[in-house]
């Protein structure tokens, strides 16, 4: 499903209105509609009677708001309506509805001070439904003041709310939420999602997310060049490579993971396993020596290939040698539980400034690509960094935090300027790529926060890369299996008790669902 920011969306509004000659008080009109088609719904029966706050704010989502009001007055709602602004405020399509709601006699109060807020509480208590259309796509920042405070006690007083467009009080352009915000049982947004409503912490105010038609002509918004996507099954099921009838393990790639170090097997057998369980044709671990009877024994369908060690065990300088003689027409998955050792980071180092074949970056194969990312640039190959935000805020130091607030804007310029595909991991993950393009992943569940959770996504990459995808659709496509495998673990169990062999266990299930209807 396409995505669009705030002015994309108004570019399409804009579009339609000067070159399709649709008026925009009939985009109001249908938003407004689709507003009181989700409450219909919501009461499952007449709305006659029926005690709705309409809550406007001083733009065109409060013009939403107006309109709303007035076909529930007609349908013989005991509507409220609150203004936060003075109608001489209010302009265009927005000050045309209000002036419609007040020739039907609408009962309205302005909510201008903090004074105002009593006849707010009072009325919440006796509401049955609010209508959130105080901000929508032109808000920015954080709410202040008089509406920050009435934001809190729509809030406080746990009445279900229905947001237009998006929920009042978070931005439409990155899902961030500054301050004070409506936290909501459903969202009717209209054209496109905004990527606010999908990505974290906007996401979790939304509520059901419907999106509305509101008669934007399908072709323009159609070809819109819009280059973010929302990740779903039916966007995966088209990308999944078909098995061909005369197919053989050739025919599917060969994954070679490289990793490992002493007690820290099982990250490479996590990788090697969900590069099996996803396709792959065949799949190798290449560890340190020392380790290769160990993995001939954790691993059945997957091949092991000893490497020079260091003396701590770890992958030496000299592995490389080996490993580009083995990398021919093979997907390098780099990194699972490879270890820290100055040696060992050298060799991945050594490797990055000279990249043989596709590779997928994991775990320590990222910790030594801090201060070298420009070796990926001059890059023949595809390159997949997998970096969970604490890892890309080491790549690019700043902190943890800096990272979560800005996770759109930082992975879309960090995959532009390393020219690699970036999966920044974490609650929506998202995947961004050199030329622009953004998937956000709505699968998954905290209880994916677990130790080898990214070995398994790192491998699943890898077999989706081995089996010819592009890299910026093996990784979305692994993005969104890896989630719903880890949705389907928790949902049997528990996201407490989910493991990431769990989440392996899951694949055949979640990709049989894709295969349906192939
Ligand atoms: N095709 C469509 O999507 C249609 C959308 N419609 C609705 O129009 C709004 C966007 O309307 P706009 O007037 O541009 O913005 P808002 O209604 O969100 O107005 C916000 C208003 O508030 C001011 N403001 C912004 N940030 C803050 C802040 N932090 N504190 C206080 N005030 C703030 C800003 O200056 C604006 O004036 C869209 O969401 C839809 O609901 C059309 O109705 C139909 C077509
Ligand atoms: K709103």
């Amino acid at each position: 499903m396409k995505l669009a920011t705030a002015e994309e969306m108004r570019l399409l509004d804009q579009t339609a209105i000067n070159e399709y000659g649709i008026p925009g008080v009939l985009l109001m009109e249908n938003a407004g509609l689709a507003v009181v088609h989700a409450i219909k719904d919501y009461f499952s029966g007449p709305l006659a009677r029926k005690r709705v706050m309409v809550i406007a704010g001083k733009g065109n989502n409060g013009g939403d708001g107006f309109v709303v009001a007035r076909h529930l007055a007609n349908a013989g709602c005991d509507v409220k309506l609150f203004l936060l602004c003075k109608p001489e405020e209010l302009h265009g399509d927005a000050a045309l509805n209000w002036k419609i709601a007040r020739k039907m006699n609408i009962r309205y109060q302005l909510i201008l001070t903090e004074r105002d807020l009593n006849v707010v509480k009072v009325a919440l208590m006796y509401t049955e439904l609010v209508v959130d259309g105080i901000f929508g796509t032109g808000f920015q920042g954080a709410a202040q003041g008089t509406i920050a405070k009435l934001i809190e006690l729509v809030n406080e007083a746990g009445k279900p709310v229905i947001s237009i467009d998006l929920p009042s009080g978070m931005e439409a352009d990155t899902g961030r939420v500054n301050g004070a915000c409506i936290k909501a049982r459903c969202t009717v947004t209209f054209g496109l999602p905004k990527i606010g409503l999908v990505l974290e912490p906007g996401a979790s105010f939304v509520g059901k997310m419907l999106v509305a038609d509101i008669s934007l002509p399908q072709e323009l918004v159609v070809k819109q060049p819009l280059r973010r996507f929302l990740l779903d099954q039916d966007f995966c099921r088209q990308l999944l490579p078909v098995r061909a009838i005369d197919s053989h393990k050739g025919s599917f790639g060969h994954v070679l993971v490289i990793g490992g170090a002493p007690g820290m097997t099982g990250a490479v057998t996590l990788a090697a396993t969900a590069a099996v369980r996803s396709g792959a044709g065949l799949v190798t671990a290449a560890v340190p020596a020392g380790l290769s009877s160990v993995m001939a024994m954790k691993l059945t369908e997957a091949m092991s290939l000893s490497l020079p060690e260091t003396g701590s065990g770890t992958l030496s300088l000299s592995a490389l040698g080996v490993i580009e003689k083995a990398a021919g027409n093979k997907v390098i998955v780099l990194g699972p539980g490879l270890s820290r050792q100055q040696e060992t980071q050298d060799l991945v180092r050594s490797f990055l400034a000279n990249i043989p074949c596709p590779v997928v970056l994991d775990a320590d194969g990222l910790f030594a690509l801090s201060g070298c990312q420009d070796f990926i640039k001059n890059s023949s190959y595809p390159v997949v960094l997998t970096p969970h935000p604490g890892e890309m805020a080491r790549l690019l130091g700043v902190s943890s935090g800096e990272i979560q607030a800005n996770r759109r804007e930082i992975v879309e310029k960090a995959a532009r300027e390393w020219q690699a595909v970036l999966v920044l991991k974490g609650a929506k993950t998202v995947v961004a790529t050199p030329e622009g393009n953004l998937y956000v992943n709505p699968t998954g569940n905290p209880g994916m926060a677990t130790g080898g959770s990214g070995d398994v996504l790192a491998g699943m990459i890898g077999a989706l890369l081995a089996q010819g995808m592009k890299a910026e659709h093996a990784a979305a496509v692994a993005v969104y299996l890896h989630g719903a495998a880890g949705d389907e673990g928790a949902r049997r169990g528990s996201q407490a008790s989910l493991t990431a062999g769990d989440i392996i266990d899951y694949l055949p299930l979640i990709f049989q669902r894709l295969e349906e209807r192939l």
